[in-house]
């Protein structure tokens, strides 16, 4: 079991935790913000409201910069931490984790330079806290967020955007619903006009989380009194409103001890016939005492929803930290096998989309099927072998002299003709199938999760695969031109036995004029024989150009699209391997940020994990 202040010191160690990382609510919103989960109660109030006097009277120490315009210019986070009797007592800070301060007044120096350190000497305002722990006997456990004073006019030497820039960084603090808002007005001014009660209506109308705090009570004029607000008729809270007598200038100008100021406040409540009756409830140390309470009733509520919230971080990082990849190891060795690991990758994808697991490999087929036959189809086979071009092919074959039976030589040029024409569908499948494997190779690359860290490697594979097509590309060509080039180096001998013998067989009809042997009908005879000729071999390399293809580019490239690249980098060193994986800047920092904050949530759940709170 553990005490109620465990519970406040839980998110003390989660809110150094948090601003460690540069966690402090708003900034870049890319990840959940664990301190906006967190309870926290900032004191938010006018200019000489008397906030800093608040606060050194709940700590029972002169410890905050006095002077004059806006002292306050980064949120300063105390963290109250009680500790045992007769304890020596100190401060730290976080940006100084080896340094105890004992000396109270170097405490304010050190606030006043570290404020100085981001802002510069001017008079800017920053949103990044400066956290301070104070380890006393004399206090009661509590964080609260100093924050710059409301202001409605700048003075000199200030930006003119002062007053809307104190409001709005004092607003992303109070208008997280996980804030209690300790709201300061001096009682010597009407409520009315009260700026942190008006900051506090906006962002907290029922007034669940603002706690009223009423200063200057011993300056008010003579005859009237505070009670219309103390007791809750001027301003309705849900809490009660605590008054409270703060040391006077004089006093601080005379060092009036803290100690001996809250035994004066006391006094002041005990003795008052205005507020007599209140005196329980009154003064700094019941203000503290109250809040502290009231924060450790907070932090219980929300540890559930907190835990919810870190669990569900964490996991989200997790996964994105999958989805990033992990760091890249240092020695060649691991390195070589990370990038031949996304190689594989790269490669089984690849082939899915050949083998029909992915689309794309269809679009081949389509080659085959469609292109192929089509372009086949429209080869100009019919001027080749017209009429007028039989005749001339055969009498310039004929040389002076015309054949006398059939037009060996004649045929052999129709024919030697007409299948050069298949040079080019042959080459435009080649070309085709070439394409559609690029771009498969291209989508591939784009598919491949692990490539995608990796822009260097990607191009690597890119141009390594793209080499490899060309390759395949050119040895698809010279076999298909090859098949072409075969068809025409032998006829089919067989085609031509089987061919009727025209002469021979006339109708039966020995007495046509011989001049019929060179007429119309007798070239119109080898024009339909060559035509079947070449309708034999198209039939042919329909079929056979697709083998070809398939064999040297399909197959090729299923097998060793990377076969060279694999070589090439078995001869790679180190520092050429750490280049191929050379990632993308963007997403580095993305994984450093993760990490960060991984390690952050995993800090808060060991923190909440370690205490167990009673319910
Ligand atoms: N008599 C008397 N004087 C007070 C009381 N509270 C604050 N003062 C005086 O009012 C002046 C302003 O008080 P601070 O505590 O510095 O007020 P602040 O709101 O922190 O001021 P800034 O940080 O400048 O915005 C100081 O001179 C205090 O001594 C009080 O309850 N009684």
């Amino acid at each position: 079991m553990t005490t109620m202040e465990s519970l406040i010191g839980l998110v003390n160690r989660i809110q150094r935790a948090c601003t460690v990382l540069g966690d402090y609510g708003g900034g870049d919103n890319t990840f959940s913000s664990l301190w906006e989960a967190l309870p926290s109660v900032a004191v938010v109030g006018g200019q000489s409201s008397g906030k800093s006097s608040v606060l050194e009277s709940i700590v029972g120490r002169d410890f905050l910069p006095r002077g004059s315009g806006i002292v306050t210019r980064r949120p300063l986070v105390l963290q109250l931490h009680k500790t045992d009797e007769g304890s020596q007592e100190y401060a730290e800070f976080l940006h100084l984790p080896k340094r105890r301060f004992t000396d109270f007044g170097a405490v304010r120096n050190e606030i006043q330079e570290e404020t100085d350190r981001i802002t510069g000497k001017t008079k800017q305002i920053s949103p990044v806290p400066i956290h301070l722990s104070i380890y006393s006997p004399n206090v009661v456990n509590l964080t609260l967020i100093d924050l710059p004073g409301l202001t409605k006019v700048a003075v000199e030497g200030q930006p003119e955007t002062i007053v809307e820039d104190i409001e709005t960084m004092v607003r992303s603090y109070v208008e997280k619903p996980n804030c209690i808002i300790l709201a300061i007005s001096p009682a010597n001014q009407d409520i009315a006009t009260s700026d942190a009660i008006k900051l506090a209506r906006e962002v907290d109308p029922p007034g669940d989380r603002t706690f009223g705090v009423l200063t200057k009570l011993d300056l008010m004029d003579k005859g009237t009194n505070a009670l219309d607000v103390l007791e809750g008729r001027s301003y309705r809270l849900q809490h009660p409103w605590v008054g409270i007598v703060n040391r006077s200038q004089a006093d601080i100008n005379k060092n009036v001890d803290m100690i001996v100021a809250r035994r004066k406040e006391r006094e002041y409540f005990a003795t008052s016939p205005d507020y007599g009756h209140l005196a329980s409830k009154m003064g700094s140390e019941y203000l503290a005492k109250l809040l502290s309470q009231h924060l450790e009733n907070v932090i219980r509520a929300r540890i559930p929803s907190i835990t919810s919230l870190i669990n569900k971080s964490i996991d989200e990082l997790e996964s994105e930290m999958d989805h990033l990849g992990r760091p890249i190891a240092l020695d060649a060795g691991a390195q070589l096998y990370t990038v031949l690991e996304v190689c594989r990758a790269f490669e089984r994808i690849f082939k899915e989309h050949l083998d029909g697991g992915r689309p794309g490999g269809d679009r081949i087929y389509g080659v085959f099927d469609n292109q192929l036959p089509a372009a086949l189809k429209k080869l100009p086979f019919d001027r080749h072998l017209s009429l007028q071009n039989v005749r001339r092919v055969v009498s310039e074959a004929d040389g002076y002299q015309p054949h006398l039976i059939a037009p060996e030589q004649g045929y052999r040029r129709l024919i030697e003709g007409a299948l050069n024409y298949f040079r080019g569908p042959a080459e435009a499948s080649v070309d085709a199938v070439h394409f559609v494997l690029k771009e498969l190779v291209r989508k591939s690359i784009g598919e491949t999760q692990e490539l995608k860290r990796f822009p260097t490697l990607q191009a690597d594979i890119a141009a390594a695969a793209n080499e490899a097509l060309e390759r395949f590309r050119d040895e698809s060509k010279k076999t298909v031109v090859r098949l072409v080039d075969m068809e025409s180096s032998y006829l089919t001998v067989d085609f031509f036995r089987k061919l009727p013998q025209e002469v021979e067989n006339k109708g039966g009809n020995p007495q046509a004029p011989v001049t019929d042997r060179y007429g119309e009908g007798h070239f119109r005879r080898i024009g339909s024989n060559v035509s079947s000729y070449v309708g034999m071999v198209s039939d042919t390399l329909r079929n056979t150009i697709p083998k070809a293809v398939v064999f040297c580019q399909v197959k090729e490239a299923k097998q060793s699209l990377l076969t060279r690249f694999y070589t090439q980098l078995g001869k790679k060193e180190g520092k050429q391997l750490l280049q191929m994986l050379d990632e993308d800047p963007a997403l580095m920092e993305r994984r450093q940020q993760c990490a960060k904050r991984l390690e952050l949530y995993k800090a808060a759940r060991d923190e909440i994990d370690s205490v167990s709170w009673t319910r």
